[in-house]
């Protein structure tokens, strides 16, 4: 391991290519994953597409809402005292006079109620013409000035403030833009995500051979991404070898990614593909290795054309400690979120000293207690299944009642 990948301060220099950092601790690998990446930038989408997005800027009302002035009921437009005369449509109604409306109708100049159609009844005047009078289910004193009428802009005038940047968009807010009279939403970038799993030995169904292993990841690991903030652009399967390998990292056309998650082949064996063929499309590494377990040999490298790559361990909870560590942070930082906060959790029974990093383990809320869950070596999962978050363990181990740094875990 290169020492003179080591900066002044102690701390590890910005990747060069073809040079190796040395491995971070948990928190450095957190920052320089935030870091390491700036915002995307916002986009237009149409409203269709918008929903469940950030709002990336204010958003005003085009139009006053409603726009025009209008019948809130099925019936008749009047004006003045009944009897009505029916005058014909699209006239300035004149006292005395009444035209019939539907729901959402255009109220016509003049119009100063609307009778509902259950309360107006048609007959005839003295001299035998046609009238409006009140009748049927009509109530006490209507048609009252104003009654049943949606004037222009009772819910917002036009330049209205509808909702703020930052915003995350429900339904809702989509109905009410498209009243505004908007066609598209501006809103927060949100990376895209190429899934790239590897692994010769990996099948997807029933019970596996000896020596073969159920795949773990194509499961699950899109939905933990999407909740990450991320949306999953594709899957690709990379046989154990070089060739393979190069052709899965590939940008995909027409459909490109702005970050690769892949999982396995991280190690340093002849059957692992994965940093030759980083090294071979030119990109450099932000992280190679951090000092915790389980997830040791977890990668964050960046191609040239700007993808960065978040290459998970093989072994299942490793996968996953390092997604919570490198794969979130990054992923935050792309769709302009905060940094995934970490709590402090008391530790719920001591846990001895270890020769070796951090230890980063699932544990369960006991008694308002972190207690460690069993089944939690790198490749077992039944722990990280009953858990409640991560607990960071110093290399010192924890007293009981100790105060220790904790993750939460996005499905929770
Ligand atoms: N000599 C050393 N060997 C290993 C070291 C080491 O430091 N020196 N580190 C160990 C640790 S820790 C880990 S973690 C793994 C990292 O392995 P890779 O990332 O190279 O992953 P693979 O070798 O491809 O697989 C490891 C393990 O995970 C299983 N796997 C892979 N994909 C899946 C999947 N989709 N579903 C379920 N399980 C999967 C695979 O079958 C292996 O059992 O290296 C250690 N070795
Ligand atoms: O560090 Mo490995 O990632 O423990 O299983």
């Amino acid at each position: 391991m290169p020492v003179d990948a080591q900066g002044p301060a102690g701390e590890p220099d910005a990747a060069v290519p073809g040079q190796r950092v040395l491995p971070h601790t948990w928190e450095e690998a957190r920052a320089t994953a935030f870091t390491v990446a700036g915002p995307l930038p916002a986009l237009d989408l149409a409203l269709a597409q918008a929903a469940g997005r950030k709002l990336a800027a204010d958003v005003f009302a085009l139009q006053p809402m409603p726009h025009y002035a209008s019948s809130a009921m099925d019936g008749w437009a009047v004006a003045g005292s009944p009897p009505w005369i029916l005058a014909e449509p699209g006239r300035r109604l004149s006292p005395g006079q009444a035209v019939p409306i539907v729901t959402g109708g255009l109220l016509p100049p003049g119009a100063k109620a609307v009778l509902r159609s259950e309360a107006g009844l048609l007959s005839t005047d003295d001299d035998g013409l046609p009238v409006l009078v009140l009748g049927g289910a009509a109530r006490p004193g209507e048609p009252k000035n104003g009654q049943h009428i949606r004037p222009a802009g009772q819910e917002a005038a036009q330049g209205e403030l509808l909702a703020k940047a930052g915003t995350v968009l429900n339904p809702a807010h989509i109905s009410l833009a498209a009243l505004g009279g908007l066609d598209t939403l501006s809103v927060l970038g949100r990376p895209a995500v190429q899934l790239v799993l590897t692994g010769d030995e990996v099948v997807q169904s029933g019970i596996p051979a000896p020596g073969r292993v159920r795949d773990a990841f194509t499961p699950q690991l899109g939905g933990v991404v999407e909740l990450l903030g991320g949306t999953v652009v594709g899957l690709r399967r990379a046989a154990d070898n070089l060739a393979a390998t190069l052709e899965a990292l590939a940008d995909a056309e027409g459909n490109p990614a702005d970050v690769v998650v892949t999982t396995g082949a991280t190690g340093r064996s002849s059957a692992d593909f994965l940093r030759p063929a980083i090294e071979r499309m030119g990109g450099i590494f932000h992280i190679d290795g951090i000092a915790m377990r389980p997830g040791h040999p977890s990668l964050l490298a960046e191609f040239p054309d700007g993808r960065f790559l978040v290459g998970l361990p093989g072994n299942p909870l490793a996968a996953m400690v390092a997604l919570l560590t490198v794969g979130a942070p990054l992923l935050a930082r792309l769709g302009s979120s905060p940094m995934p906060p970490t709590f402090e959790v008391a530790c719920g029974s001591p846990i001895k000293e270890y020769h070796g990093p951090t230890r980063i383990v699932p544990y369960r809320l006991v008694y308002g207690l972190a207690s460690p869950c069993a089944n939690t070596d790198s490749a077992m999962m039944r722990g990280l299944a009953a858990a409640d978050g991560l607990m960071v363990v110093p290399p010192h181990g924890a007293k009981m009642g100790e105060a220790l740094t904790a993750l939460g875990l996005p499905w929770k």
